[in-house]
């Protein structure tokens, strides 16, 4: 069976398409600049034949046009027709208390992840585009949805409540949900599979840390707390989000630079964090390079970066009552040897040691990063989002099915 999957963003569309007969990509790509004057079409076949095409695509239902021709394409594409998609996977990052796992999509689902989008109002209704683009070209084929919030549902009350009158919690849901679910669940597992140790005997945290970051206590392979909240914009600094401020600070900016509550909502999550502080730039690499080329605010931003990364895993030890495993994942963890470093500085007291020459080994695997002595282990876990959406999709897709066939 072939499983197309979809990660929509408001602007953007990532894809990749699976063979599920041995998990292999047969293509994978991206859209990007949805909406804008250019948009451009990246598609990749086999690590190597890689296409731009650059136009003007307006809105996702093209997108996603554009994405099935070139699958089909008879130079670039893999496909014979796009019948031969037989199910398509969506990461959707915000689930609410409705979804505690993955499932098809129908009209119900739809309306609950309608009703979700005042809580993610950066990726939601950009998945509701993907969805709906994907019926409109793809008629009849089953679409499940992935939760970025799933894996977070088995966090204790303690963990999810927020210390405000619990009316608001009954009422309208505000609670911590927690995200980057798909991605926390997948590296943990395969530490422990890299460890030869069972998960459900692990004290791990694992800082997924990317344009968005976050870090999450895992405690015998379930989620026990993490540093995303209600909506990703709590917890540590992340590319243009503040992460964790005092919430009097919003009231107080309104006031004082006469601002609406919508002007601050933006300033948190599109013009805060790395790029606000260094005044460079929002993209790690390039806070790096100008940090090491002598700029003060960039050095501010990434010590501010790191410090907080820091304090969460030092949290996070002492709300699991140790720490045996600490990770990390996705474009800035896999990637960024200094960052890595700086956080586990300062983490020595907790049996964290670094070997630095481990620590600059570059791959695409899973591989320990401390040193022999260290009594925690530190790994880089690649993470794969959409491999897991995958086989979620194919598990449904399938069942659904074997149920029709049953049924006739
Ligand atoms: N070599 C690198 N060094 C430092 N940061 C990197 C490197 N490569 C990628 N990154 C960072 O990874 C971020 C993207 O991470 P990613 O997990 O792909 O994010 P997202 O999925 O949220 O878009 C970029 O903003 C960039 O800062
Ligand atoms: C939930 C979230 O922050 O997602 P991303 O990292 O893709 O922005
Ligand atoms: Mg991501």
């Amino acid at each position: 069976m072939n499983v197309l999957v979809i990660n929509a963003g408001s602007s953007s569309l990532k894809y990749q398409l699976y063979d599920m007969n041995n998990e292999s990509v047969l293509a994978k790509g991206r859209v990007e600049r949805i909406g804008m004057e250019s948009s451009i079409l990246t598609h990749e076949v086999e690590g190597q034949a890689e296409v731009r095409e650059v136009s003007e695509i307006l809105e996702h239902t093209t997108a996603v046009r554009k994405v099935l021709d070139m699958l089909t394409h008879r130079k670039f594409g893999v496909l014979r027709n796009i019948e031969d998609i037989q199910a398509v996977g969506h990461r959707i990052v915000h689930g609410g208390e409705s979804f505690r796992e993955s499932v098809l999509i129908d009209d119900e689902v739809k309306l609950e992840i309608r009703k979700l989008f005042d809580l993610a109002p950066l990726h939601n209704p950009a998945h509701m585009m993907g969805i709906t683009a994907v019926e409109a070209n793809l008629p009849g084929v089953p679409q499940a949805v992935v939760f970025d919030t799933a894996f977070h549902q088995s966090m204790p009350p303690s963990s999810y409540l927020y210390a405000i009158p619990t009316v608001l919690y009954r009422k309208h849901k505000i609670r911590r949900y927690g995200f980057h679910g798909t991605s926390h669940d997948y590296v943990s597992k395969q530490a422990a599979e890299f460890l030869g140790r069972p998960l459900d005997s692990l004290k791990i945290v694992s800082c997924h840390i990317g344009n968005g970051a976050s870090c999450t206590a895992i405690l015998n392979g379930k989620s026990y707390d993490t540093s995303m909240g209600m909506t990703p914009l709590e917890g540590l600094m992340m590319g243009t989000r503040s992460g964790d401020l005092d919430p009097a600070i919003v009231p107080y900016t309104i006031n004082k630079e006469d601002l609406t509550l919508n002007e601050v909502n933006s300033m948190l999550n599109k013009h805060s964090g790395l790029m606000a502080v260094s005044g460079i730039s929002s993209d790690m690499r390039e806070v790096v390079q100008a940090m090491e080329e002598g700029s003060d605010s960039a050095r501010l931003a990434f010590e501010m970066y790191a410090y907080r990364i820091r304090k969460y895993v030092g949290a996070y030890a002492a709300a699991m009552n140790g720490i045996d495993v600490l990770l990390f994942t996705a474009g800035v963890g896999e990637n960024s040897a200094v960052l890595r470093k700086r956080v586990c500085e300062g983490l020595t007291f907790l049996g964290i040691d670094l070997d630095e020459n481990r620590n600059e080994v570059r791959s695409g695997e899973t591989r320990r990063i401390s040193a022999d002595r260290s009594r925690v282990e530190v790994l880089v876990v690649p993470t794969n989002e959409e491999l897991l959406i995958a086989r979620d999709t194919y598990r449904l897709a399938r069942n659904r099915a074997l149920t029709d066939t049953l049924g006739d």
